[in-house]
């Protein structure tokens, strides 16, 4: 089972001055496709090498299958990468380019491996382009010939870093779909490396989010952006970007309320939160523009002024007077008019609470209405 999994890995350049990986802990099951996304520098690339054995680790290690290969030869682990730059051999043909890992990595027949290529280049759509050179192929053929060259060896674990990102939007996607196909069908651990956040959020069967070398979170696509560790992750998963506002917090007994601080509102939570509230003063509120509704009557919302409207087919933009750049995502039958008031609502389970020293989200892990059910659940029973 081609488990992959790091421990405390940590890589330093520039004789420790440079701290390109901290402390990463991570594990990957069998047949499961990991994205690791983040801004550029935040030592994706390293971390890949690191498992593909093309980087020393400074420290910590690196188990694949169950085995530390952590001072183990690239070319003994078991592994196959795809880079951005597809990195093929420019002289050799692209049976010579498939063949030539195959070669490399096991004792078959000159006979036995060609026909691997062959049946390699058929599941791939490439058979034609096999007495081809790289310099007359197409940017999106080269990446499939970079693909081929990498499953013809059947490695038990897939290195991508950035495999699309020299691919116009349309191949990218068909790309995409077809790296997953490929992966699912011939059931192979993927890691996968992309700054692209779409990217990583479509295609992960779960996710890591690095940010400055550190590991910010990990999980499914879908639990990370509905319940984000911190404001980084927040901000960085989802477009367009998740609003925030800067709060001050009066924890009072019968509920939570939040006035802005830079704009002028209150915003009231149920009790469920005041343990979470406790001694915090100060908070920067998250959330997403799909969660931003319009209210009907008035009475319990938010007041605030459209700046502008953007219609995006389906839904409209509106671009509100709360903050810059805080945009709700409403149903394109929702016009409201320019520079007049609206009022808005968030759901409460939409609403992440940020603590502006350390960027912990402060409602990370509540179900709130777990929490609400819970003091009634407890309370004196009535007679009946
Ligand atoms: N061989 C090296 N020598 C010195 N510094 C390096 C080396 N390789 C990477 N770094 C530094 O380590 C940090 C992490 O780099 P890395 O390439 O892993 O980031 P990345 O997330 O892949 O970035 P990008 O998306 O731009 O490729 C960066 O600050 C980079 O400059």
């Amino acid at each position: 089972m081609a488990t992959v999994r790091l421990e405390n890995l940590r890589k330093t350049f520039d004789s420790g001055r440079l701290v390109a990986v901290d402390d990463l802990s991570l594990s990957v099951d069998h047949g499961e496709f990991l994205t690791v996304v983040g801004p550029s520098g935040c030592g994706k690339s390293t971390t890949l090498r690191m498992i593909a054995g093309l980087e020393r680790p400074t420290s910590g290690s690196v188990a694949i299958g169950g085995d530390d290969v952590t001072d183990t030869h690239a070319r003994k682990r078991d592994v196959a990468m795809v880079f951005q730059n597809y990195a093929l051999y420019p002289h050799k043909t692209v049976m010579g380019n498939m063949e030539f890992g195959l070669r490399m990595s096991t004792d078959l027949s000159k006979e036995e491996r060609r026909e691997r290529v062959r049946e390699t280049a058929e599941m791939m759509d490439i058979e034609e382009l096999l007495e081809d050179k790289p310099s007359e192929l197409s940017g999106g053929q080269k990446q499939r010939v970079a693909l081929g060259r990498a499953i013809v060896r059947e490695p038990d674990v897939f290195l991508f870093d950035e495999p699309l990102s020299n691919l116009d939007a349309k191949l990218r996607t068909t790309m995409r779909t077809e790296i997953q196909r490929l992966q699912d069908e011939l059931d192979i651990t993927a890691i996968y490396v992309t700054h692209d956040q779409e990217e990583a959020m479509t295609m992960g069967d779960k996710i890591a989010i690095l940010d400055d070398g550190e590991l910010q979170q990990t999980g499914r696509p879908t639990d990370v952006y509905d319940d984000p560790a911190n404001e980084f992750v927040g901000g960085f998963v989802g477009s367009p970007s998740m609003n925030v506002l800067d709060a001050v917090v009066d924890n009072a007994a019968d509920g939570v309320t939040l006035r802005g601080a830079t704009a002028d509102f209150t915003y009231d939570l149920s009790s469920a939160y005041a343990d979470v509230f406790e001694g915090v003063e100060e908070v920067r509120m998250g959330i997403r523009p799909e969660d931003v509704r319009v209210a009907g009557d008035g009475s319990t919302g938010i007041t605030t002024t459209v700046d502008v409207i953007e219609p995006i087919g389906s839904d409209n933009y509106l671009y509100l007077d709360l903050g810059p750049e805080f945009i709700a995502r409403v149903d394109s039958g929702i016009t409201p008019a320019v520079g007049e008031g609206i009022e808005i609502t968030f759901d409460e389970m939409a609403v992440h609470v940020f603590d502006p020293r350390t960027g912990e989200s402060l409602t990370y892990g509540i179900d709130a209405a777990e929490s609400a059910a819970h003091p009634a659940a407890e309370a004196e029973p009535t007679a009946d």
